[in-house]
Order: structure tokens, then sequence, then C-alpha cells
């Protein structure tokens, strides 16, 4: 089985599928930590000419040894790096295989991000669309930073969050859509475990129609 789980920035979407995976003993790829770990290998680029090439290069020769750091991976910086670089094309192209490569392993998979359910696994069994208010979003990203000892301007926070949502869903190359065959889940008035429960109806579902519809 392969879950596809795309939906903005903060929204949740990487915690109910690292969720997901653990429920039904699928692997799990956060394909965001790609072009963070992208967008850090160009930290310092960001006005260089060839700033372009120096990303499409660092994607070619992405492995999983560069998704280790995940503090500095999953943080405000790797983000925003992370939204410049997914503008270019050819970065996108050239992670495409890999997270393909994920999705069909044997045993099954969930991936997170923008485009899975649009782009890297329009074949997905179960697409779900995590929605949630900027402001809940906001705050679970504020809480998330703190936790781990940052110090929060959550006015900068937001506008951060909402710049990178624009970026993101105006990306030419992007896919930043809900999946005409995807299942909304708003997860603004639900806590961690109730998104699940939730989630997991979801999926359930969606397979028990592909059985009887089989
Ligand atoms: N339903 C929820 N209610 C409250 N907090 C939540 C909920 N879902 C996730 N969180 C918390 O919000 C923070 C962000 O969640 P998560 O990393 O899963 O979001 P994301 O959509 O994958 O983010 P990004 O794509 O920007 O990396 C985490 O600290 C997580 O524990
Ligand atoms: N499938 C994806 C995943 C991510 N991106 C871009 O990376 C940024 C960081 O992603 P997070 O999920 O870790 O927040 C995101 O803002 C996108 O620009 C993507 O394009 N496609």
């Amino acid at each position: 089985m392969i879950i596809a789980v795309d939906g903005p920035a903060a929204s949740g979407k990487g915690t109910l599928a690292a969720g997901l995976a653990a429920h039904y003993g699928l692997a799990h790829l956060d394909t965001g930590l790609l072009y963070r770990a992208v967008g850090l290998a160009v930290r310092g680029h960001l006005d260089a000419p060839d700033f372009e090439v120096r990303a499409i290069e660092a994607a070619r020769a992405l492995d999983a040894a560069h998704l280790t750091n995940l503090r500095e991976l999953t943080g405000a910086e790797a983000g925003m790096l992370a939204s410049r670089v997914a503008v270019i094309g050819e970065v996108r192209a050239a992670m495409r295989q890999y997270q393909r490569d994920f999705a069909h392993r044997p045993g099954g998979a969930v991936l997170d991000g923008r485009d899975i359910g649009t782009v890297v696994c329009p074949d997905a069994d179960v697409k779900l669309f995590i929605a949630a208010d900027s402001k809940a979003r906001m705050e679970r990203r504020a809480r998330q930073l703190e936790a781990r000892g940052e110090v929060v301007d959550r006015y900068a926070l937001y506008h951060q969050i909402e710049e990178r949502d624009a970026r993101d869903m105006a990306n030419p190359h992007g896919g930043f859509y809900q999946a005409a065959d995807a299942v909304l889940l708003d997860t603004t008035q639900l806590g961690i475990e109730a998104a699940l429960q939730a989630a997991v109806a979801i999926v359930d579902k969606v397979m028990a129609g592909k059985v009887r519809g089989s």
C-alpha cells in the first residue's frame, strides 16, 4: 500500500504520516527533508549567478547520508532555503526517482510532502490532503521550536509560513494542490491523536472501497 500525505507547512502531515506508517507497518519518507538538504547544500550562494546550477548538482548528488542532521534540517532556515530550491524544475526532477523508488519498495510506504499525490505518486492507493488554518499552524510550529530551546517571534513566524506557502503554491513546477482523488482532512480543531484516528478511518474506508470495487 502507498499512502500520499500532502499539505502546507506545519499542517501536521509529517506527524500523521509517521503515525500512519507505524499503524500499518509501512516505511515513511518525509520528502521535505530532501528539499531541505539541497537548500542547506547551497546556503550562502542564494544570490550567486550559478545558484541554480549548484542546486541541481546538489539534488543529483543527494542520498540518505545527507538526511541525518535532523536538528539543522528541521530548522526554520532550512525550510526557507528548501522552498527556494524547490522552484527549480531540474531539482524536482532529480529527486523524483528517489521518491518513487522509496514509494514502490516491497511492503509499502507513506510519503509526505507537497506533490506526492499529484506528481510523485499519482498511483498512490490513498491520498490525504492535510489542512489547518494559518494561526494554528504557526502556533504548532512555535511550540515545536520552543520545545527545543529556540526563541520564537510569533509575528515573524506567521509571515514566514505564509510566505513559504505562497511560494510553494505559485511554483509552476510544484504540483502543490489537492489531487482530485485526495481526501481533505482539516486538523485545525483536532489534537494529534484525534487527527491520527481520523486519518486511519479515511485510509480504512478508501481501502475497503477498493476491495469491494475489485
Ligand atoms: N493535530 C495536531 N495538533 C497539535 N499539534 C500538532 C498536530 N499535528 C502536528 N502537531 C505538531 O505540530 C508541529 C508540526 O508538525 P509536523 O512536523 O508534523 O508538520 P508538517 O506539516 O510535517 O511540517 P513541515 O512540512 O513544515 O515540516 C509538531 O510539533 C507536531 O507535534
Ligand atoms: N514534496 C515536497 C516537499 C517539500 N517541498 C519544498 O520543501 C519545503 C520544505 O518542506 P517541509 O515539508 O519540510 O516544510 C517546502 O516549503 C517546499 O518548498 C516541495 O516542494 N515538495
